[in-house]
């Protein structure tokens, strides 16, 4: 059965890099959301202000519609998206047309959220944009670190994201159960 994997968390939290690995093992799409963004959206995000839900839905829509998309053609796909509010993941959750809201076990989109201690993010962020690598400031690490919020009944896995990424990798194929 086709099935699409979020790796959530905020910036610097390692979901592009362990995505990626993942849908390398897993031989599927890998979908990246900073690719979707709007450019004013990173314009907005670059100029150290966070986004608000009226920048990050129509946004989430068409990550949405990417996901329904695969699953239509039978195909599984990893998403690297922060996903960092339950109404933004239920969005993402309603590109299953099966999906009964609430019922997370049975829902095709499934959530795994990295973490890490916010001084290592920053450490991370902080590198990446010495390299001109990325939009993101750390800057904007204290606002997404406020706005995560995950509930214990959405039984969503969290990894510990400052084990080197082959070890999170692993932890992640033996919870989905594809290894
Ligand atoms: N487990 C890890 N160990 C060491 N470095 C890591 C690890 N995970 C990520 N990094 C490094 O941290 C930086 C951020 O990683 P990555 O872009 O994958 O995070 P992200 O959550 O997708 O960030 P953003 O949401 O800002 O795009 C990169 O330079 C990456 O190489
Ligand atoms: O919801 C959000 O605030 C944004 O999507 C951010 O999380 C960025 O997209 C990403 O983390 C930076 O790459």
């Amino acid at each position: 059965m086709a099935r699409a994997f979020v790796i959530m968390g905020v910036s610097g939290s390692g979901k592009t890099s362990v995505a990626k690995m993942l849908s390398e093992s897993l031989n599927c799409s890998f979908l990246e959301a900073d690719e979707f963004h709007s450019q004013s959206n990173k314009e907005k995000m670059n100029r150290g202000i966070p986004l608000c839900d009226e920048d990050r839905i129509p946004w989430l829509e068409a990550l949405r519609d990417a996901i329904g998309r695969k699953l239509v053609s039978e195909e599984t796909a990893v998403l690297a998206c922060s996903a960092l509010q339950k109404r933004y993941r239920e969005i993402l959750r309603s590109a299953d047309p099966d999906y009964v809201v609430g019922d997370y076990d049975c829902c095709k989109i499934k959530f795994i959220c990295l973490v890490a201690p916010v001084e290592k993010l920053a450490e991370r962020l902080n590198m990446r944009s010495e390299k001109g690598e990325h939009f993101m400031p750390a800057s904007l690490l204290k606002s997404q670190m406020e706005l995560l919020q995950i509930f214990d009944y959405e039984r969503i896995p969290q990894i510990d994201s400052t084990m080197n990424l082959q070890s999170i990798l692993d932890r992640v194929l033996n919870l989905i159960d594809c290894k």
